[in-house]
């Protein structure tokens, strides 16, 4: 097999396609880094005393572990020096960070999630990183959180990385997605899965069972239908599968299909939901449409939803187009 690495993937796709400039190239090389050093990070364990809480809340109270910490800081420092970038926002951040003294403004504006599936961290359990990039409004002086405000579909690139047996990377600059091998020998990301497609028809669900008495109707439905299996209104047998990570459900959900869902819930209506449009909902509605799947918050599309706060949470339905669309319409009924 001809090994082809992330560099050479860019920049043949910038030949081919005129859609990877070389600074948005170079950004992408700088992230995926970024995602080499947190991998490295990851795979010490208790040996490079990054297990356990760091002792500290987010913006959204959310007590951080040490990986949190230390993700969200090697992902600013490498993108501060390296990357053409304007400023930048993660879900362990209150605020926006704009990148100072930089002359010309960079095109770019970074949003992360520096280590998705933080529970998983000190179980030795799949993990990841969810990024997203958007470009800079023309004339742009100072950044301010009113530039991020743009609705997921002006996304430029987005991509995760997932730390499990192998460290993955899964990347859409809009014409596909393809998936790169940390090749840990070697330091290099080599190109192994070429235009994943996700599969229309699934009989896989995933959703977090526990909450399931807080449900509104529309999911209830839709879960209690797959429930009843062969004999109910689906006339199949399901399967379920949640690993806590959404990085690793979704990276399932791209290579055999399956629907995952974080749906609002009765508990408190003032958080629809518990996943970050900026940070999660966008960059992964962005990786499954270009997979030939569909996500959306249960009544439109997600990467139509325009943005009104930088940490706004949003129902998740996402995955195989036909389960999506499906459990998308009882909510219109
Ligand atoms: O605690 P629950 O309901 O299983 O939540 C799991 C979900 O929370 C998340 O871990 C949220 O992400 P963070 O770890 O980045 O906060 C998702 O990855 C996952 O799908
Ligand atoms: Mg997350
Ligand atoms: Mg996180």
């Amino acid at each position: 097999m001809k090994r082809i690495s992330l560099t050479q993937y860019l920049v043949e796709e910038q030949r081919l396609h005129d859609n990877i400039p070389a600074s948005l190239r170079l950004l992408i090389e700088v992230v995926a880094r970024a995602c080499k050093t947190i991998s490295h990070s990851v795979g010490k364990g208790a040996l490079g005393d990054i297990l356990g809480s760091a002792d500290t809340e987010n913006i959204q109270g959310e007590v951080q572990k040490k990986l949190d910490v230390i993700s969200n800081e090697i992902l600013l420092e490498a993108n501060e020096w390296g990357g053409h970038l304007a400023a930048m926002a993660s879900e362990e951040m209150e605020s926006i960070h704009p990148i100072p003294n930089r002359y010309p403004m960079g095109e770019y504006m970074l949003l992360f999630d520096p280590l998705d599936g933080s529970s998983n961290i000190d179980v030795n359990v799949s993990i990841g990183t969810i990024f997203s990039v958007l470009k800079a409004p023309e004339g742009m002086s100072q950044p301010t959180e009113q530039d991020f405000m743009q609705p997921g579909s002006q996304q430029v690139a987005a991509g995760y990385a997932v730390y499990g047996p192998q460290t993955m990377l899964v990347l859409t600059t809009g014409n596909g997605v393809n998936c790169f091998t940390l090749d840990r020998e070697m330091g290099s990301w080599v190109l192994t899965q070429k235009g994943m497609r996700i599969p229309e028809e699934t009989k896989e669900f995933s959703i977090n069972m526990s909450n399931q008495r807080h449900w509104y109707p529309p999911v209830q439905r839709y879960i209690a239908e797959m429930l009843e299996g062969k004999t109910g209104p689906r006339a199949k047998d399901f399967n379920m599968r949640w690993i806590a990570s959404m990085v690793a459900d979704v990276h399932r959900i791209l290579n055999r299909g399956g629907i995952f869902m974080y749906p609002a819930d009765a508990r408190d209506p003032s958080q629809p939901g518990k996943l970050r449009l900026m940070y999660e909902a966008n960059p992964m509605a962005m990786i499954v449409e270009q997979a030939g799947g569909a996500a959306t918050d249960g009544k439109g599309r997600i990467l139509d939803i325009p943005p009104a706060k930088l940490h706004q949470r949003v129902p998740v339905f996402l995955g195989s187009k036909s389960e999506v669309e499906r459990v998308t319409g009882y909510h219109a009924e």
